[in-house]
């Protein structure tokens, strides 16, 4: 019997983890991604945990714990997984890379195109141009949505070669851009050349035009919250768009009345972006499992994802012919609404309750098909 704990926002779940798909006894307990602490793996000693990003994976979860040997977090984020950890402790990691890709640009896409929906009509004189910060999988995508736009892009990642859009400094991408999005992992001092973590404080603030659009999608930390809002005191017409707070689960009130878009950690939250996140870790868990030494499961990895999906009649192209269709595709100020609402009047804050069941209640939506 292999014992899993599994955080229950788990997309699908229980269609990839089961006794007839494994082929294999499997006991899995579901419950809330921040109840999953050393007491609830005293109690069950799981086997495997499925988690996402809001349990932290390191010494004070596992130090007591010796029957963990393998976590997969089903989001494309590893900043709440302390990995030298788990791999010093011989626990099998794996996250779902590149899964909400598409997801997040089309995010990106809809909240510049609501904010400024003249940026639809490509000017060849002057073009549109969009800063983007960090190129992996999530920027090189917008960047590919941008230049089918006829936008111009101005990439900065230094840990990946020179290319068409990876071709600014950092300071040019600052200084020169109309709309700023960064997508870089959340990294600290210590742990990286170039840690991100308040990546955008105050210095870099005063570098970017007031014109110029910013939206952050990729962790909180990595703008700092109060130079930002000291920022927006003194510039209150700035348009600044957060789907991710440094102080995450809550939103103080005074930012958010600030804000030009705000949502709720939910740029990545398609059906698409979520059940690609667990066909990840199900399969990385059946390769796991059944590779010799562990030889526990007999299945192969397969494709469960294409029967899970219904037809999609979002695609891209159609969208770039009728622009007004933006809202159909993703209202995104739809969800701008329900975050303020759960704001109470007189509080200063949205409260992590609130924040958590914006995201746990979320009604997926579809992510637009690029290419037919
Ligand atoms: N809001 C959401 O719902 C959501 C969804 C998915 C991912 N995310 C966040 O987005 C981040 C990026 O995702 P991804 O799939 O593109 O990750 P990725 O690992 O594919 O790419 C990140 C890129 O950032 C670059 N980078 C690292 N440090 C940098 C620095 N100091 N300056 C410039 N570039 C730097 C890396 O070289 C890499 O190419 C994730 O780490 C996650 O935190 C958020
Ligand atoms: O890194 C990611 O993949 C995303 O930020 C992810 O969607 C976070 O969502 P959560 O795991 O908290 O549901």
């Amino acid at each position: 019997m292999l014992t899993i704990i599994a955080d229950s926002n788990i997309a699908h779940l229980h269609d990839y983890f089961n006794e007839e798909i494994l082929k294999h006894p499997i006991n899995v307990i579901e419950m809330a991604g921040r109840d999953i602490t050393p007491e609830a793996l005293e109690q069950h000693q799981p086997d495997a945990l499925l988690i996402r990003s809001v349990t932290p994976v390191d010494a004070k979860l596992l130090d007591k714990n010796q029957s963990v040997k393998f976590v997969g977090s089903a989001t494309i984020g590893t900043d709440h997984v302390n990995e030298g950890y788990v791999s010093l402790r011989g626990i099998r990691f794996a996250n779902a890379a590149g899964c909400s890709k598409h997801s997040v640009a089309q995010y990106v896409l809809s909240a510049i195109l609501q904010l400024r929906p003249d940026y639809w009509s490509a000017n060849e004189d002057k073009p549109v141009k969009v800063g983007i910060i960090g190129l992996g999988n999530i920027g090189s995508t917008l960047a590919r949505y941008a230049l089918d736009l006829g936008w111009e892009v101005l990439g900065y990642d230094p840990f990946q070669s020179a290319s068409i859009i990876n071709n600014a400094s950092l300071d040019q991408v600052l200084t020169e851009s109309d709309v700023i999005s960064l997508h870089v992992p959340l990294t600290m001092l210590g742990h990286s050349e170039l840690p991100t973590y308040h990546m955008i404080d105050a210095a870099a603030l005063a570098k970017i035009p007031q014109q110029t659009l910013l939206i952050n999608t990729a962790r909180g930390p990595v703008v700092s919250e109060a130079d930002l809002l000291a920022e927006l005191d003194k510039s209150p017409q700035r348009q600044v768009v957060l789907d991710v707070f440094e102080h995450e689960p809550q939103v103080p009130a005074q930012l958010l009345k600030k804000l030009a878009i705000a949502t709720p950690h939910i740029a990545g939250y398609t059906l698409e972006g979520k059940l690609r996140g667990t066909q990840i870790i199900f399969d990385t868990f059946v390769r796991s499992y059944g590779e010799k030494g562990a030889d526990i499961l007999t299945i192969k990895e397969q494709d469960l994802m294409a029967d899970l999906l219904p037809d999609n009649p979002y695609h891209w192209q159609d969208l770039k012919q009728a622009p007004e269709k933006l809202v159909e595709f993703y209202d995104i100020k739809a969800d701008d609404s329900l975050l303020r609402e759960a704001l109470d009047e007189s509080a200063s804050a949205v409260e992590g309750q609130a924040f958590d069941a914006l995201r746990k209640n979320y009604a997926l939506r579809r992510e637009w098909l690029f290419e037919r």
